[in-house]
């Protein structure tokens, strides 16, 4: 049963019983509404709509277009579908007026302290609108810097890890001289198309002037690879910092304070900011108002992939708008040709991007490569052919690795492949899908999975940050001279921990393709939320398909796929405005 709070009534019980509206969008507005001496039912809902259009990721409301684009929340994660319902939506115009004649909003003719703010059509909280300014501000102003260097021949590829020698690319030499030359540059691009081989080359390039240099990112795993690889490819750079950018910013644990700020900015000159897609509003305000106009930052990321959970697309709108990250002082490169993963994979990852369904389908139909296995939600999992022939293979090979106290192997080969789901909870999520994975192999392997019990092989996700590993590490249960530990997959080299310490990890059978960003695996097996499911998006897809380099096998219908090809994410936000 949905909840309803108890004093929803009229206009906002409707909304709030249709699953547009949660507890929390409800009791915030009325709040603020009172606060703000707001009684009027439209003009609460639309405050309503916010609360919750940001509890979804976006970082206002378009009055204009919410009728249409809005869609109600699944009541729980499991893929059911919601009915449509036909809702008493204010007519727009008049809407915006009335939310306009409100005391509680502030507008460019209303300029004062208001806890919501009408730009147009958009409505925002006050804070929020603050920030999408002050972020443009900073932007536009960094664009009007003079360049740093005029270098126009990108200095050569540096040999890659094996020693053979990389492909000239132009759009990468374009990038490494929009870094040498420019205080913003911004380089966006799909996995395995150079973000990380660039960044070394950048790097090398400048090491003579022995820069201060700080390589951040919103997770302590991007971090940590992105500073292993620099130093696997540089190694005469010298000492670099690497970490969050929380950590970066001087975050104080608890409190919203940092360390570092407009007055006070951080002790680098080139700060490296990967997986930027991930980074919210907030966030990269507060980085940018750190970043002294004298130090080069440099923002890496993919645009298409799923964004941070929190509000704010801000990589995606700083790629979309044309006015943010401009010439003289900055520069904007998109890298395209993928490295990687194989050209299939590149192929459908293409016809997704450009929402062209029936093409995605060809694409799989032609392709021995990728496959595609009709699944409703009714079958056991674990009956699958092609689930069984992937998941017994590497778990037979994780096992053999984890017996022998192969950490590493062990930690290679469940990187072989991956159950990713769009969901959670019911038919087509994580946990049904591991559990039936989990019992079926344990049919299949001796000791493998019986009970609640560490087991050699054991594939572990962790779930929360200590000093040792972070949020989103794996690691594998494996047989050691001290019995049973759990190797946690570090960058540099695996780190044994008595089991009891990951008690509260999750099981890696399968994940949700969430936390799958950052990783690839050879082979990835796609369950597809069904036909109607909210999650069903381009990012969701094109971030599920891009983890793969070598195989793709895609559970659902293919009425799901073409809906995720055909629904872009929706994210409101003012940033891009301009350019649309
Ligand atoms: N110009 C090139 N010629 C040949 N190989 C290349 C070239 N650029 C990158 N590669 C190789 O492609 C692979 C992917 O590159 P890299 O890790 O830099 O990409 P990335 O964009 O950082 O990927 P991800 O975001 O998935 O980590 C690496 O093995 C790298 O050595």
């Amino acid at each position: 049963m949905r909840e309803v709070p108890v004093a929803a009534t009229g206009l906002l019980r409707t909304f709030c019983e249709a699953g547009w509206l949660g507890l929390v969008d409800f009791h915030l507005a009325k709040r603020l509404g009172a606060l703000g001496g707001e009684p009027d039912p439209e003009v609460l809902l639309a405050f309503a709509l916010v609360a919750r259009e940001l509890r979804l990721g976006s970082v206002c409301l378009d009055l204009a277009t919410a009728a249409e684009e809005l869609r109600p929340e699944s009541e729980d994660d499991d893929g059911a579908t919601e009915q449509a319902s036909t809702l008493p939506w204010p007519a727009p115009t008049h809407w915006v007026e009335a939310v306009a004649g409100s005391p509680a909003v502030a507008h460019d003719g209303r300029e004062a302290n208001r806890p919501f703010r009408l730009e147009g059509t958009l409505l925002y909280l006050d804070r929020y609108w603050r920030q999408e300014r002050r972020l443009a501000e900073i932007l536009r102003r960094r664009s009007l810097l003079a360049p740093l260097a005029s270098v126009s021949t990108a200095p050569d590829p540096l040999p890659r890890p094996d020693g053979t020698p990389q492909q000239a690319d132009e759009h990468q030499n374009a990038a490494v001289l929009a870094a040498l030359n420019h205080p913003t540059s911004v380089i966006t691009g799909g996995p395995g198309t150079g973000k990380t081989t660039i960044v070394s080359r950048i790097l090398h390039a400048l090491a003579a002037e022995s820069p201060r240099i700080a390589l951040a990112a919103p997770t302590g795993k991007a971090a940590a690879r992105l500073q292993q690889a620099v130093r696997e490819q540089v190694p005469g750079l010298g000492k670099v910092w690497g970490g969050t950018i929380h950590k970066l910013l001087g975050a104080r644990p608890r409190t919203q304070e940092m360390e570092f700020g407009a007055h006070h900015p951080v002790p680098f000159d080139v700060i490296v900011v990967d997986e930027t897609s991930m980074v919210s509003l907030e966030l990269m305000t507060a980085l940018l108002e750190a970043v002294a106009p004298t130090s080069r930052l440099v923002m890496l990321g993919d645009p298409h992939q799923l964004r941070s959970v929190e509000a704010g697309a801000v990589l995606a709108d700083i790629e979309r708008a044309d006015d943010l990250v401009t010439a003289p002082g900055g520069a904007l490169v998109r890298l395209v040709h993928n490295y990687r993963s194989k050209p299939d994979i590149n192929e459908l990852a293409d016809a997704i991007l450009t929402g062209d369904a029936a093409r995605a389908r060809e694409v799989v139909q032609a392709s021995g490569l990728l496959r595609f296995v009709e699944f409703t939600g009714t079958a056991d999992p674990a009956a699958l052919r092609e689930l069984r022939h992937d998941t017994l293979a590497t778990a037979a090979a994780v096992q053999e690795a984890a017996r022998q106290g192969r950490a590493g192997d062990a930690n290679r080969a469940l990187e072989r492949h991956r159950i990713l789901c769009g969901h959670r909870e019911g038919p087509f999520g994580v946990t049904h899908w591991a559990r039936a994975v989990r019992s079926w192999l344990g049919t299949q392997l001796d000791d493998y999975g019986y009970d609640t019990r560490p087991y050699a092989g054991q594939p572990l996700l962790i779930q929360r940050n200590t000093d040792l590993f972070s949020n989103g590490d794996t690691a594998v249960v494996v047989r050691d001279d001290a019995g049973l530990m759990a190797a946690v997959d570090l960058p540099e080299a695996p780190l044994r921990v008595a089991p009891s310490l990951l008690d509260d990890a999750a099981d890696l059978h399968a994940m949700t393709i969430h936390k799958s960003q950052g990783s690839q695996f050879a082979e990835v097996s796609i369950v597809l939320p069904p036909p109607g499911s909210p999650l069903l998006t381009r990012e969701l897809l094109y971030t599920a398909v891009t983890r793969a380099q070598e195989r793709v096998t895609l559970y659902g219908s293919w009425e799901a796929l073409a809906a995720a090809v055909e629904t872009p994410a929706r994210r409101a936000s003012g940033l891009a405005r301009s350019a649309d």
